[in-house]
């Protein structure tokens, strides 16, 4: 394909650094050749590429071609270079900065000597050989020309800030960042020599520089790419040769040239994937639904929701999962208020029954000298409900189910111990109906105990109470209309009291499950917020850490309690 006009470098010597075959500064040094340059130089470090593409190059043009071994990075080889080119063919018209290169490697990798090794090769080799040719070369060539072949020039002096970035490679960045910067700055302070200074940014090309760099990494950079593929050296070339000639792009100065057709922010995005697998960074994307976007090529540890629109949401993982803890513990908190309610509702429909008839306030239950008494409570219903019982029977959660009767009495009165020993009293209850009695709690205890010592018999002023209670299962269909109290001492004694007071006799019956997923309710709430604040205050990975260690440190108590209390 012919893109450049015949003989555009007609005459012309140019200099090209680095030029092994398949490489770019190979691609451009072909180019000029074939223009019709009148002599080629090339330097590498090896030279037995340099040999090899010599001969490629002279095989492939008629332009002489010569090459030495040289390291942009030394001063004195560089300067002897250019020397001898300068001695071989008269003069320089064109240097094309080629020679660079690094190894991939993340910053935090990445140590001084490594570092410095880059800059010496991209920046201070770059200014090696641009510093040599134009002392040795460019303005000399320039002090010759006649006045009315010197025109003029902008001694201005304007500041520039760098625009790219280059992620992955921040020695090679700050490089080229610098080449930049060289570049503008060069292109104003030597205008007076009439020397024009470019810089091309060729993104990712094929060639044999890249062939050492990693697959992936390569096949990500395409992936980004909108054009979704590599450039070539030839098209590096082409560029190149375009700025190099005085004729197509003499107009052209300080200037660089980003050739990679994308974003640079997008690009670093991309390229810093590896340290958004270390944090485990979640992106929320929306984008937009026509064609292929960032979103649907990435490959990276991103969520991507897609709808309408081109924004692009992006939403750490301590905050996803703040939000995530959130809403559970909100659920929660509606579980825990559905759950009280309920339980409130449950509680509320409770049947209460009142004692009729048998025991009334001032009755005497126990008589003096008496050891026992049975007492028969009879239930009557007040009103809530006639069928609890048949109601619960049918209940899908019978086996949730218990039901309690309880009774609270209090009764009065002087017992009289004469062997001066302690007292007690218990209330029995006499199974009243068929079901089975599956709990008994009888409690008594004693207020103002007073002794009377004046008295051969122990007088207590005093008043005992008797709670009782007792549940049955579901077996029973109906409720208990009647039951019996046995109260009785122990001791060899005599009692003789009277109620004092009686409370209502209640059928109760717990609902566990209800209250157990109330209670699990306000407990993951807790957690659960918890969990949130700790992802918005320290960081999820931190939180599960400390999660972690809280679990391990309770389970060592407990390890150690249980070891303490068998021991
Ligand atoms: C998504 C893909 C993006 C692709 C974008 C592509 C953009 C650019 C592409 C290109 O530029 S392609 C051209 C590629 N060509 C080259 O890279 C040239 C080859 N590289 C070199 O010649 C050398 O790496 C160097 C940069 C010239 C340095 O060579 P030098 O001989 O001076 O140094 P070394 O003695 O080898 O190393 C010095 C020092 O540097 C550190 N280091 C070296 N290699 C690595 C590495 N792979 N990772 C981390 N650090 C490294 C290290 O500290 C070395 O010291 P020692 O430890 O060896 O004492
Ligand atoms: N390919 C790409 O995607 C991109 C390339 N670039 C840059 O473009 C230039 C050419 O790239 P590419 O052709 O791919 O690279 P290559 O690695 O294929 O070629 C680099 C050439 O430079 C020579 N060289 C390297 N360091 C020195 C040195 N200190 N002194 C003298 N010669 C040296 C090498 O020869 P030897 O090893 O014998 O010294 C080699 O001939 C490089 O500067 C590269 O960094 C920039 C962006 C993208």
């Amino acid at each position: 394909m012919v893109l450049f006009k015949n003989q555009l470098y007609s005459g012309k010597v140019v200099l090209i650094t680095g030029c092994a075959w398949g490489s770019i500064g190979a691609a451009v040094a072909l180019q000029v050749c074939q223009l019709g340059a009148a002599g080629l130089a090339i330097c590498g470090r090896r030279e037995e590429p340099l040999k090899d593409a010599a001969l490629r190059l002279e095989n492939q043009s008629k332009t002489p071609v010569f090459y030495q071994s040289c390291d942009i990075r030394d001063p004195d080889a560089v300067e002897s270079f250019v020397a001898a080119v300068v001695a071989k063919f008269g003069r320089i018209d064109v240097l094309f900065n080629n020679a660079g290169g690094q190894f991939p490697v993340m910053a935090e990798n990445l140590n001084s000597k490594g570092f410095n090794a880059v800059i010496r090769n991209n920046l201070l080799g770059t200014w090696n050989m641009t510093s040599s040719v134009a002392r040795l070369a460019f303005i000399p060539q320039f002090e010759k020309l006649t006045e009315a072949e010197k025109k003029g020039a902008n001694e201005d002096d304007p500041t520039q800030s760098v625009p790219c970035c280059f992620p992955g490679m921040v020695h090679t960045g700050s490089a080229r960042a610098g080449v930049d910067n060289m570049t503008k700055t060069l292109a104003v302070e030597w205008a007076k020599y009439q020397i024009k200074v470019n810089a091309v940014a060729p993104g990712t090309i094929v060639s044999t520089g890249t062939q050492r760099y990693p697959k992936e990494m390569l096949d990500k950079s395409r992936r980004v790419a909108p054009l979704q593929r590599l450039g070539t050296c030839e098209e590096v070339a082409n560029i190149c040769t375009f700025l190099g000639s005085d004729e197509a792009a003499g107009f052209i100065t300080g200037q660089t040239f980003y050739m990679e057709a994308r974003v640079w922010q997008e690009t670093s995005l991309n390229f810093n994937r590896p340290s958004y697998k270390t944090e485990a960074c979640v992106c929320v994307c929306v984008c937009g639904l026509n064609g292929p976007t960032e979103c649907d090529r990435s490959d990276n540890p991103r969520l991507f929701f897609r709808s309408g629109g081109k924004q692009h949401h992006k939403m750490c993982m301590p905050k996803l999962f703040a939000a995530i803890f959130f809403a559970l513990a909100g659920i929660c908190v509606a579980g825990a208020i559905i759950g009280c309610v309920v339980l409130k509702k449950e509680i509320d429909s409770i049947s209460r029954y009142d004692l009729n008839g048998t025991l009334a306030i001032g009755d005497y239950i126990l008589d003096a000298n008496s050891t026992t008494s049975n007492l028969t409570v009879t239930l009557r219903n007040n009103g809530n409900n006639n069928n609890i019982v048949n109601a619960r029977y049918d209940s899908p959660r019978n086996s949730d189910l218990r039901k309690f009767i309880y009774v609270d009495m209090c009764f009065s009165g002087r017992v009289f111990d004469r062997d001066n020993s302690s007292i007690k009293i218990f209330t029995t209850v006499t199974k009243p109906y068929n079901g089975t009695i599956i709990q008994k709690i009888t409690q008594q205890y004693v207020d103002n105990y007073v002794v009377n010592t004046t008295n051969p018999c122990v007088q207590i002023a005093t008043c005992y109470s008797a709670t009782t209670y007792f549940g049955f299962q579901e077996s029973n269909t109906t409720a208990p209309s009647s039951f019996t109290v046995a109260t009785n001492t122990t001791e060899s004694t005599s009692i003789k009291g009277n109620i004092k007071n009686v409370c209502n006799v209640g059928i109760l019956y717990t609902y566990p499950g209800i209250a157990i997923i109330a209670f699990a309710c306000v407990a993951g709430a807790i957690i659960f917020l918890s969990f949130a604040l700790a992802c918005v205050l320290i960081g999820f990975i931190r939180m599960v850490m400390l999660g972690l260690l809280a679990v391990l440190l309770i389970g060592a108590a407990i390890a150690f309690a249980v070891l303490y209390h068998k021991i």
